[in-house]
């Protein structure tokens, strides 16, 4: 199995003594959960060797100013009972709920909790980086180690939540954005010895499991996002931090993970920390005052909810039933290099479209459609980009699945069966089924009008 490869480095503390699990005959005891759960994600022959503490004291010590300057309590996140010593395979109750309620119908209820899980602890890490860069200032700003460390360690911990909790399968298989090459070059360790040290603190603070990363645990983890993906099997596909540039300055980003199972989106989670739980309408994506922390998720047939990431119950959301332009509007790029924002105007005045713009950063803009703060969602990268599948297969999901359209510029369906690239040579734009025919009539007129513009010949 390609994760005992990949997590060779890594290593399992066993629970401590007195633990409060059952030890009876007929349950597996603590140490056996812990050797259970190690070998699904390749650490069995570990499992029994390793004793060590967490260097909490020197981690402190070691700490960079960028990264937390505290260890990271997660008031809000839901511990399973005696946290610290939960042997690995133990299910935390809230996720064992949240599968027992979605499984009505839901094919994928269990991979459902498991991304929700994993988004939501991924979120955390991300959180505590982005207070520290936003409290470290200026200095911070122009430095881009601190996202680095965040994407990585987001990319680890979903990794690491997957293997634990979802349904074992044959292979496990990510697509996702981050590998390891450029943290094995010379020069990078104090970046990996920074990542490590995150990584670890947030899995003990959160108390789910009794791991423990090596720096080289941490490479080959980081690797195993490195799929292709393809039409056949199950492909996760994960964007750690989705809107890195969003998540320097403080604004929107997510942490959006899907899975695409025979080629196609199944199910999609959106983490967005900095998202208002109520509409942010036309607030240009700041917070409207409610509380903040959105988690979107939808699985195929069985519709989009969201809910707060510290946990509430989930809300089935819809896109907006806006049918009249007039009364419409539309979500684009923040940053004018990735989509181009002439044409958008173009298109929006075509279709007769009275408001600005709402430019928010990140796949935090399907989340945002799918739940009706605005109608349109509009795409169009400059020339020769290519887009990446985990740019748009959480998003796209958890918009059709609230009843929305999400196309190419031309009226696909967008293809992910196609490997890391969706292979698209125009735009993506979404909205209702009602406005998608005169959207789709407007995009073309205003391509076309751009086209002649540049060469009139
Ligand atoms: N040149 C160019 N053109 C188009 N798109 C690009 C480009 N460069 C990057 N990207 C991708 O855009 C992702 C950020 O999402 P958005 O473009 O929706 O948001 S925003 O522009 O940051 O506001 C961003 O995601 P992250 O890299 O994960 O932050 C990229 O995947
Ligand atoms: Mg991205």
């Amino acid at each position: 199995m390609r994760a005992s490869a990949g997590w060779a480095g890594s290593r399992v503390l066993p629970p401590p003594a007195g633990s409060l699990y059952n030890t009876s005959a007929s349950a597996p005891t603590p140490a056996a959960h812990t050797h259970m759960a190690a070998a699904r994600v390749g650490l069995a022959s570990h499992a029994s060797t390793c004793t060590i503490a967490l260097p909490r004291s020197r981690l402190l010590l070691l700490r960079p100013p960028y990264l937390p300057r505290h260890l990271p309590t997660f008031p809000n996140y839901p511990r399973p009972a005696s946290s610290s010593a939960a042997p690995t395979s133990y299910r935390p109750r809230r996720l064992r709920a949240m599968s027992q309620a979605a499984g009505n119908g839901n094919p994928y209820a269990a991979e459902l909790a498991a991304a929700k899980k994993a988004v939501t602890l991924a979120a955390r890490l991300c959180q505590a980086v982005q207070k520290d860069i936003l409290q470290s200032g200026v200095q911070s700003k122009a430095d881009k180690s601190p996202v680095t460390v965040a994407d990585y360690g987001s990319q680890i911990l979903v990794s690491l939540v997957l293997k634990m909790e979802a349904p074992a399968s044959a292979s496990f298989s990510m697509v996702a954005e981050e590998d390891s090459e450029e943290l094995r070059k010379e020069g990078a360790e104090e970046i990996l010895e920074n990542i490590t040290e995150l990584v670890n603190e947030t899995i003990v603070d959160d108390g789910s499991y009794s791991i423990y990363f090596s720096k080289e645990g941490i490479l080959s983890a980081i690797d195993d996002g490195k799929s292709e993906g393809g039409p056949s099997g199950r492909h996760w596909v994960l964007d750690p931090i989705d809107g890195t540039k969003g998540f320097l300055r403080g604004d929107q980003y997510a942490i959006a993970l899907a899975l695409l199972d025979e080629g196609k989106v199944v199910l999609g989670v959106l983490a967005c920390p900095n998202l208002s739980l109520g509409s942010i309408g036309n607030l240009n994506g700041g917070s409207s005052g409610d509380q903040v922390g959105a988690l979107f998720s939808a699985t195929i047939g069985c519709g989009a909810e969201v809910e707060s990431l510290q946990g509430s119950p989930p809300e089935k959301i819809s896109v907006s039933s806006i049918d009249n332009p007039v009364n419409a509007s539309f979500f684009e790029s923040y940053e004018g290099a990735h989509s181009m924002h002439d044409l958008t105007g173009s298109i929006a005045e075509k279709l007769g479209v009275q408001a600005p713009p709402v430019r928010i950063d990140s796949q935090t803009k399907y989340g945002a459609l799918a739940r009706g703060d605005g109608t349109i969602y509009l795409r169009f990268p400059h020339k020769g980009y290519r887009e990446k599948i985990w740019d748009h297969a959480a998003g796209s999901i958890v918009v059709t699945e609230a009843g929305g359209v999400v196309t190419d510029a031309s009226g696909n369906d967008l293809d992910f069966s196609k490997g890391r690239f969706l292979d698209l040579d125009t735009g993506i734009i979404a909205t209702n089924k009602q406005l998608m025919p005169s959207l789709l009539k407007a995009v073309q007129e205003a391509i076309k009008e751009q086209s002649q513009a540049a060469s009139p010949l």
